[in-house]
């Protein structure tokens, strides 16, 4: 399996040279050259399958002859034996057509860790056999950072710099982090939004004074292994609904486009679907550019989904190039214009090859809200704020009645207690393998949101 850059001018890479490089050096994210397909008797033979089998059976085109497929089922193995649930992302039934898919049975409680507890194991496995050390530099808008803290914490060939929103992130969220003492852990609240992060971040990769001292690597959905691994559950939850045989719909809290990107994954290489409901709060891009054309960004706004406060949607790229047809010098100079104007309108091809298969749904606070109290009082189930958004667009979507909706629930609602105390008045407890949480001390660098302040400091203090 090779990688293609979307900005068309990258080398061409295999599949532990996407997963260590990240972004690829023309500014570009890495997608399959071809999709790898899956008949649907294939798809049939894998119903039943443990979930860390199923993964190794989804990944395995993907990773190529990167990895034997007995390497893959053992890290897949590994991985996927942190999870506090047996089924991994079990499904749970709200009413006769609606379900949520738990993704927050992880370490960290949000379905970062079902790609992150991948990611690192990958990185190990392939520094190890060519000797090397990975600086990582990441942006998180709160669960990210912690996910992939956990999966990198203490490890030898990895370092690793996160980027949050200062006072933006829950106090969860940031204690997550920030209470995580190893020496290659570095926390940086940053004064600005995700989105500020998220650009220093891709300006880290072209910034020659840093890769000529350090390989820098990603943990954030720019990195394709990320996005391999979220594919799985495209896969679990259709089959227990009567995949391959009967098409379901996906409503997807949706911030940085890579957890529905993976869902486009899912339908290329074979599962059928009916559609995907990209689900956003009041920082609606994704809802504008999905409804009419109008990708343009406007003030990121904080809301009680903190995680979906993000405005420049990196893995948007991805869809754009991949239904778009495949035009990475257009895409480049389109996305040169994005860069410099901050807005672009989708062209015809991008606008109905999105159609197909994605509609968009946009939830303001009090959606939100309802949807956390109807899910509370109808069906007996606390949700995230997150959740909640993508709940609110899983009922209000119109689709034939037959087509069960699944809701990705992206993170433990314990993550939130005042929001979700707010609108139910429920607090949720943390799970007890977060442990002591609240009396652990923590540690962060507060810099100014510039970049040459987050570059001297990654300078500054990387081994
Ligand atoms: C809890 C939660 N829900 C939803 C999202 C949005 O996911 P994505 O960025 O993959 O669109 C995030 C952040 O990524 C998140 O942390
Ligand atoms: N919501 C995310 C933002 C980063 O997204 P990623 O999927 O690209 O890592 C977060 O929680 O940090």
């Amino acid at each position: 399996m090779q990688y293609v850059s979307t900005r068309g001018s990258a080398p061409t890479l295999d599949f532990a040279g996407v997963t260590l490089a990240g972004l690829a050096n023309d500014g570009g994210l890495y997608v399959p050259a071809e999709w790898p397909q899956f008949s649907r008797d294939e798809i049939a033979s894998m119903r039943g399958l443990p979930y860390a089998e199923l993964a190794a059976r989804v990944m395995q085109p993907f990773v190529g002859d990167c990895l034997t497929p007995e390497s893959l089922r053992g890290l897949t193995a590994k991985a996927y034996g942190r999870f506090a649930h047996a089924a991994v992302t079990p499904l749970t039934q709200l009413d006769e057509r609606q379900w949520l898919l738990e993704l927050f049975h992880g370490p960290t409680l949000a379905f970062k860790d079902v790609a992150l507890q991948m990611l690192g194991l990958l990185f190990e496995e392939f520094l190890a056999r060519e000797d090397g050390t990975l600086t990582i530099v990441g942006a998180t808008s709160g669960d990210t950072g912690s996910a992939a803290i956990d999966a990198v914490a203490g490890l030898d060939r990895v370092e690793i710099f996160m980027l949050h929103p200062k006072g933006r992130v829950s106090d969860v969220q940031r204690r997550q982090m920030t209470t995580v003492r190893a020496p290659n852990v570095h926390n940086i609240a940053i004064d600005g939004s995700f989105d500020d992060a998220q650009a220093m971040v891709k300006r880290i990769f072209a910034d020659r004074d840093v890769t000529a001292k350090h390989r820098i690597g990603a943990v954030n959905s720019i990195n394709w292994a990320r996005l391999m691994a979220q594919v799985v559950y495209y896969f679990a939850a259709s089959l227990q609904l009567g995949g391959p045989e009967r098409e379901v719909a996906f409503s997807v809290p949706t911030g940085n486009f890579g957890d529905v990107f993976a869902g486009h994954v899912a339908e290329r290489i074979g599962l059928p679907i009916k559609r995907l409901i990209v689900a956003t709060n009041t920082n609606d891009i994704l809802y504008r550019a999905l409804s009419n054309g109008d990708y343009s960004t406007g003030t990121v706004t904080p809301t009680a989904a903190p995680s979906m406060d993000i405005q420049v949607s990196s893995n948007f790229e991805r869809l754009l190039f991949d239904v778009g047809g495949r035009d990475g010098i257009a895409l480049a100079e389109q996305m040169r214009g994005f860069e410099a104007s901050k807005a672009m309108q989708l062209t015809n091809a991008q606008r109905d090859g999105a159609a197909a298969l994605f509609t968009s749904m946009r939830a303001d606070e009090d959606d939100m809200a309802r949807a956390m109290r109807w899910a509370c009082e109808d069906c007996a189930e606390i949700v995230d704020p997150h959740t909640a958004i993508g709940l609110h667009a899983a009922r209000a979507v119109e689709l034939p009645h037959d087509v069960p909706v699944v809701t990705l629930a992206t993170a433990h609602p314990a993550k939130f207690p005042d929001a979700v105390e707010r609108s139910t008045g429920t607090r949720p407890s943390l799970p007890a393998r977060v442990g002591d949480l609240f009396a652990r001390e923590e540690a962060y660098t507060e810099l100014p949101g510039t970049y040459e302040a987050v570059r001297d400091h990654i300078l500054g203090h990387a081994a």
